[in-house]
């Protein structure tokens, strides 16, 4: 940078709040976003194509401060993918709800039994053979991660497959350290012969790595996104992995830049978005990672620490199933 230039930016005013991004997509998705039939027939007002960037040096953590957010349930959705497990049972277990509404619908279809979510969970943790036949999502996010499933040639026409599958994130591991310049520092979860069994094709689908001066950015490619529900756990969680991925691999850590797909409000999130709009960020939250476990595998909810959080109050919005 010239001199002239570089005093300039020196001299330049604080930096905006990261948060304001967040607000401003709200704000634009609620005024002009286009508004459609969806799914889930609550119906949505949607954008088609959204940036984010955030910076993660100095600890600085992508939560948002004008609501809220749950990241305990986050981190522990994160570690459970890291797991390779999609059965809800480990994840009701611990308190996190979050991916009960599926299995709970395609339950109350299949028996037509009016049973409620509390009386489900309970049903899931005290009864393995029940968990296992109505809490697994099928092949999600965890399974491609850990064990992407590779068949083999096993003569005469026919595959076989393989006991153990491909683990994309060990791989990522060994490629970060080994060959941080590669452009292939990818891990997918769009394995598009396994979406018809999945409760939920994935919507945080491709992470893709770079690294430079030895910091670690990572890009998140989102495809669907609940901008008030969703999208908060998911930049939070994906700051989370690349925090975990620079630490393994000896990085500091650089960036998130997060891309949005159809980037949604659903049209009963009104209350949220007015009460949210109504807020100004505050504060600079931070994580810290208190242990250095032997691989990224073996992280416990105990090791993240989230500092200087005071955020405004929670602010509940109904989920679309
Ligand atoms: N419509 C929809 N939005 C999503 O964000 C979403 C899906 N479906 N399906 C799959 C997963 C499940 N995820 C979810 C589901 C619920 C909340 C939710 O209700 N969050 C509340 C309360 C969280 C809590 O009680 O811990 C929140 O205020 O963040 C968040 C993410 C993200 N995904
Ligand atoms: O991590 C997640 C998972 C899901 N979502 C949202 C995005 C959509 O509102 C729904 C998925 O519906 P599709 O019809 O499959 O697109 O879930 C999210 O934001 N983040």
């Amino acid at each position: 940078m010239d001199t002239a230039l570089q005093s300039r930016a020196e001299h330049r005013a604080q930096p905006r709040h990261f948060e304001w991004q967040y607000l401003d997509l709200l704000r634009q998705i609620w005024t002009t976003g286009h508004e459609r039939a969806d799914r889930t027939g609550v119906g949505t007002r949607s954008l088609f194509g959204a940036t984010m960037r955030f910076d993660l040096s100095d600890n600085a953590i992508p939560l948002l401060t004008t609501k809220r957010v749950y990241w305990k349930a986050a981190a522990r959705e994160m570690l459970w993918f890291l797991t390779g497990d999609t059965n809800i049972r480990a994840l009701v277990a611990q308190g996190v709800h979050i991916w009960t509404d599926w299995p709970l619908d395609s339950y109350r279809k299949a028996t037509g039994e009016a049973i409620d979510r509390d009386a489900f969970e309970a049903r899931i943790i005290a009864d393995a053979e029940f968990a296992a036949r109505w809490g697994d999502l099928g092949p999600v996010y965890g399974k491609q991660w850990v064990n992407w499933p590779v068949y083999e040639p096993a003569g005469e026409g026919l595959f076989r497959k393989r006991p153990q599958g491909i683990n994309q994130i060990a791989e990522l591991v060994e490629s970060l350290r080994n060959n941080p310049g590669s452009r292939r520092h990818i891990f997918e979860g769009w394995n598009v012969a396994e979406l018809d069994q999945m409760a939920l094709p994935p919507c945080h689908k491709t992470y893709q790595f770079f690294v430079a001066d030895g910091k670690l950015t990572g890009l998140l490619y989102q495809r669907s996104c609940d901008l008030a529900l969703g999208v908060p756990f998911n930049i939070f969680s994906a700051a989370l992995i690349i925090r975990m991925l620079a630490q393994q691999c000896d990085l500091q850590p650089g960036e998130l830049i997060w891309n949005g797909g159809d980037v949604h409000l659903y049209l009963n999130h009104r209350d949220l978005v007015e009460t949210q709009l109504a807020r100004e960020p505050n504060g600079a939250p931070k994580l810290e990672i208190a242990n250095r476990p032997a691989s990224i595998f073996e992280y416990a909810i105990d090791d993240f620490l989230v500092r200087d959080y005071a955020p405004q109050p929670h602010i509940s919005a109904p989920v679309a199933v």
